[in-house]
């Protein structure tokens, strides 16, 4: 698992991210997955037979390990750090870097620290709560070979999380003609 951290985080880490009216996204095949508002993890769900999440690492970290537009997005407490690969049988399809802070982890949303590879986005849109904004989107490739990258804002009992999520080579997003299964 560490050649995701080694290979992704830096490209995550270095989105130059832009609102997506920005881009010439919208309308596009691949714009219809990017500005997706509800789950990733249920959609991607019926264009595989089996979909899964592997956690990388989960860890906590303190307001100075973020950068100053992620704390403009999520506050400046301290926040956990979960890492995640997004699977569609077992075919890498997502990187996903979920920053929660200790504060949204409090009351019904003590449990998203002990999610392991249930898929975040079960557990958040299943709340008739949960919303997303402030999605935001980035080419981490080049113009003629791109990867596409989104991060967005999800509230839960109006409590933030942030979630940048990166969209590797298999993944549909970039297939020419996604049908899907179901
Ligand atoms: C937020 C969602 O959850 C997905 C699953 C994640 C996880 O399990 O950590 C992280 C980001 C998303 O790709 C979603 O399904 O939209």
């Amino acid at each position: 698992m560490s050649k995701f951290k080694q290979l992704y985080k830096p490209l995550l880490a270095r989105a130059k991210w832009q609102a997506p009216e920005e881009t010439a996204i919208e309308g596009t095949e691949f714009g219809h997955w990017l500005l997706e508002p509800d789950s990733l993890s249920r959609r991607f769900q019926r264009y595989c037979e089996h979909f899964s999440v592997s956690l990388i690492e989960q860890f906590r970290v303190d307001p100075s390990q973020l950068t100053d537009d992620e704390r403009s997005l999520i506050g400046d407490g301290d926040c956990l750090v979960r890492k995640v690969v997004l699977k569609g049988d077992g075919e890498p399809w997502v990187f996903a870097r979920t920053l929660i802070p200790l504060s949204t982890l409090t009351g019904p949303e003590r449990d998203l620290e002990q999610l392991g590879e249930m898929p975040l986005g079960f557990r958040v849109f299943t709340d008739r709560s949960a919303r997303r904004d402030a999605l935001m989107v980035a080419n981490v490739g080049t113009k003629d070979d791109p990867m596409w990258a989104r991060r967005s804002r999800l509230w839960i009992n109006d409590k933030p999380l942030l979630v940048a999520e990166l969209f590797l080579d298999a993944a549909p997003v970039y297939a020419k003609e996604t049908q899907s299964w179901k």
